[in-house]
């Protein structure tokens, strides 16, 4: 189901509990609302669509990816850069790492760990950062 996308930045800044299979439902809504804004949205985390849970979605070629309580377990090669947020208006500095290694659960809930790398590895520590209840 597609979600409004809260723009409450007193909500944004609590941090996000770990998810468990009984939030598949936000998951799918997670899906399906980054979807509906593809065109202005390259990622999401659950608390923008009202869920304080560690999921986030992300545009990695065709489909959106979920990941669900991501951390991230090692990184590389930090850099300088501005970004903006679809909670927030305007582009504001951040510090990112070109290089990210990922453990997660995917939309099945099975554990994985990815390295990712340039646009996908920023998106994901923003979303992430999301979690932590960091805004940019
Ligand atoms: C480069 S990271 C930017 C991510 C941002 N999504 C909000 O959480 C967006 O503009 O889609």
């Amino acid at each position: 189901m597609i979600k409004p996308i809260t723009h409450d930045q007193t909500f944004l800044s609590q941090p996000s509990q770990p998810a468990t299979a009984m939030d598949a439902a936000t998951v799918t809504d997670l899906l399906d609302t980054l979807r509906a804004n593809r065109e202005i949205c390259v990622g999401m985390a659950a608390n923008m669509i009202g869920s304080h849970r560690r999921i986030i979605v992300v545009a990695m070629g065709v489909l959106p990816v979920a990941m669900i309580n991501p951390v991230i377990t090692d990184k590389a090669d930090a850099y300088h850069t501005q970004e903006g947020c679809l909670s927030l208006t305007g582009e504001r500095p951040t510090t990112r790492y070109r290089s990210i290694t990922v453990t997660f659960e995917n939309a099945q809930f099975q554990s994985q760990t990815q390295t990712f790398t340039g646009f996908v590895a920023q998106i994901i520590q923003h979303e992430i950062d999301h979690c932590d209840g960091i805004l940019i």
